[in-house]
């Protein structure tokens, strides 16, 4: 028999009987706890997560670890110990700030302990009042039934190589599911308030090392970086791209892809995703929203998780032409008052997202109207579309930021005298982020840990400055040349407008829920029209409830929300600020339409 060492960290997790009849049972062993000679924990690995059942004098609580929240599990032996310390495994033999468990590989380890650890790694979703957030759970099994630590480590490698399969979904063996893939990062160093390398190293890279997932990071050196990136290398090396940054990241790399001959292969074989560093951060807050995930600014464990885990769904992309350029799009396109604050507050970056905030009240001090037409193909049914979400309340987890494994005094699992192992865990953990720290030395040229690859802007890859001629691919526009008559079907406005800005995503901005019936994968772009002769009441409203979205509801002579799949924007005179994606394009006549399901992104398993 096994004994048992559990970290004493909080679970949110399904309680229930310990009997279920319909989650599959992969593995299951009894786990002693040797301080309480009366209870037991009959653990199993189900369809569903980790059980985790405890008995005590004929009672039984169980709990389970939601396999969904779990990101990846690790093998560990004792560490050898100092000279002078006792040998006995049952004791705590070391001081608080001595690593115990070291890697399975490490040549540090302790022969004298037969037990093999296996520590499972999991982020679970926890209410709290009406808010949710993650927080890290370590759990630690000790398997030590068998006298050889060979054998012992065999069945807590068959744990662990079942855990992965079914993380991975895929089936059972056990062998562990190789992806020798990496995932491609490319990051913004200059997105939002400038904190994208520390956010990276302190909030994403953790979680993937414990899920095992190797990466190389590429720091983009200057403005089309990533575009330049993913058009000239073999993308398919990678198991999917991330833009780390803001959503302008994400633009360079849709619209680097669209660069390439082979655009819909790339597109159907490598995922894309987003880590949310930037000012606006609209996609990533519309994948939380559509996902179930809780968008905490600067807390990126959910999204992480969707880089661990590698799920993927569709996204439609909206073709963009204007004068000169054809251009991608997966957010938006604006003209006018919204496009105006975004631009013009640039200025303000530093201050990250509460820049808008301040430049909507001085824009809407000195309101601007423009004049032009609106042109747009109304989409008459949308009652299939599912009924808007109502957004989660945010709240702020203290999971990423400081206690990464603040041990929980009501915590259900005994530690007991084994806390040793929880304490190493914490203090290796420790160590590590230590070293991810000294990553982000900006004099380090490359970093490679656990087979990932860290490139700074020091590189050498010179190569990468743009050819002359780049042609944008992508799937063939249905409307008429942009200087050219639209088709009768057409819905046309003409006059003043204080702004159109049409977005295919539910939310714009971290804060800012524009669509709340907008999918990720629907045809549908949502285009909110208001025009002059608003009064200044109607529109501070407009922008005081951006996060309830309440100018859906306004409907009225001077706003309105139309579903349209595609658009033209002819705006009169020289002077405005058109943006698409929030990045400035030339100012003139702008068409879009909507292609659904070309690109896939990386998305929360929660649905
Ligand atoms: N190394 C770099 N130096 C300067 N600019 C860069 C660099 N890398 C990327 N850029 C450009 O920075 C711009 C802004 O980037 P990004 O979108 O990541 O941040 P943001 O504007 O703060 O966020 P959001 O788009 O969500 O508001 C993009 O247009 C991108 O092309």
């Amino acid at each position: 028999m096994a004994d048992s060492q559990q970290s004493k960290d909080v679970m949110n997790v399904v309680e229930g009987e310990y009997s279920d009849s319909k989650e599959h049972v992969y593995l299951q062993e009894t786990f002693y706890i040797l301080s309480k000679k009366n209870s037991v924990f009959r653990v199993r690995l189900t369809s569903k997560g980790l059980s985790l059942a405890k008995e005590t004098d004929g009672n039984c609580k169980e709990q389970t670890i939601l396999l969904r929240d779990i990101v990846g599990s690790k093998c560990m032996r004792s560490k050898r110990r100092r000279p002078g310390a006792g040998s006995c495994v049952c004791s705590s033999l070391v001081g608080p700030h001595q690593l115990k468990v070291v890697d399975e590989n490490s040549g540090d380890l302790d022969e004298n302990d037969i037990s093999a650890y296996l520590y499972v790694y999991a982020y679970i979703l926890k209410r709290s009042r009406r808010t949710l957030k993650r927080e890290r759970t370590t759990i630690t099994l000790r398997f030590r039934s068998y006298d050889k630590y060979d054998d012992n480590n065999r069945e807590a490698q068959k744990w662990r190589a079942t855990l992965k399969c079914l993380i991975a979904g895929q089936p059972i063996t056990y062998s562990p599911p190789v992806n020798d893939k990496k995932l491609l990062i490319l990051l913004n160093p200059k997105s939002g308030p400038g904190k994208a390398r520390e956010q990276f190293q302190t909030k994403v890279a953790p979680i993937l090392q414990e899920a095992e997932v190797p990466y190389d990071l590429h720091v983009t050196k200057y403005a089309q970086y990533a575009r330049e990136f993913v058009r000239t290398r073999n993308v398919y090396a990678w198991r999917g791209v991330v833009a780390v940054g803001g959503d302008g990241v994400l633009f360079e790399v849709l619209n680097g892809m669209f660069e390439r001959l082979d655009w819909q292969q790339a597109f159907e074989e490598v995922p894309l995703a987003i880590m949310p560093c930037g000012s606006g951060n609209g996609l990533a807050r519309s994948i939380c929203h559509l996902y179930n995930e809780p968008y905490i600014p600067q807390n990126l464990t959910g999204l992480t998780m969707a880089l661990a885990r590698g799920k993927s769904t569709h996204m439609d992309v909206v073709r963009v032409e204007t004068k000169t350029k054809i251009m991608f799009s997966f957010l938006s396109v604006g003209w006018g008052l919204l496009s105006d604050i975004d631009i013009e507050s640039e200025r303000l970056r530093a201050m990250g997202g509460q820049r808008f905030a301040v430049w909507a009240v001085a824009r809407i001090l000195g309101l601007r109207k423009y004049k032009g037409v609106v042109s747009y193909l109304k989409i008459k049914d949308i009652s299939n579309l599912p009924k808007p979400k109502q957004p989660l309340t945010l709240s702020h987890s203290v999971s990423q930021d400081g206690a990464l494994d603040s041990p929980d005094a009501e915590a259900f699992i005994d530690c007991d005298e084994h806390s040793e192992v929880f304490s190493n865990a914490r203090s290796g953990r420790h160590q590590r982020v230590d070293s991810w720290y000294s990553v982000n030395s900006r004099r380090s040229a490359f970093f490679s840990t656990r087979g990932s690859e860290y490139h700074s802007v020091t590189s050498e890859n010179s190569e990468m400055r743009s050819p002359v001629h780049v042609c944008m691919h992508g799937p063939a526009s249905h409307l008429p040349s942009l200087m050219s008559q639209l088709p009768s079907n057409w819905v046309h406005e003409q006059g003043e407008f204080i702004m159109v800005h049409v977005s295919y995503q539910s939310y714009i901005g971290e804060d800012f829920l524009f669509a709340p019936r907008s999918q990720l994968c629907d045809g549908v772009m949502w285009m909110l029209i208001i025009k002059a002769g608003v009064s200044r009441s109607q529109l501070l409203s407009f922008l005081v409830n951006a996060g309830q979205a309440s100018h859906v509801e306004m409907n009225s002579e001077y706003i309105k929300m139309v579903p349209v799949s595609a658009f033209r924007i002819v705006p009169e005179g020289p002077d405005g600020i058109l943006t698409v994606d929030g990045e400035l394009v030339e100012y003139g006549p702008i068409q879009a339409e909507i292609f659904p399901n070309i690109v896939k992104l990386l998305v929360p398993d929660n649905k």
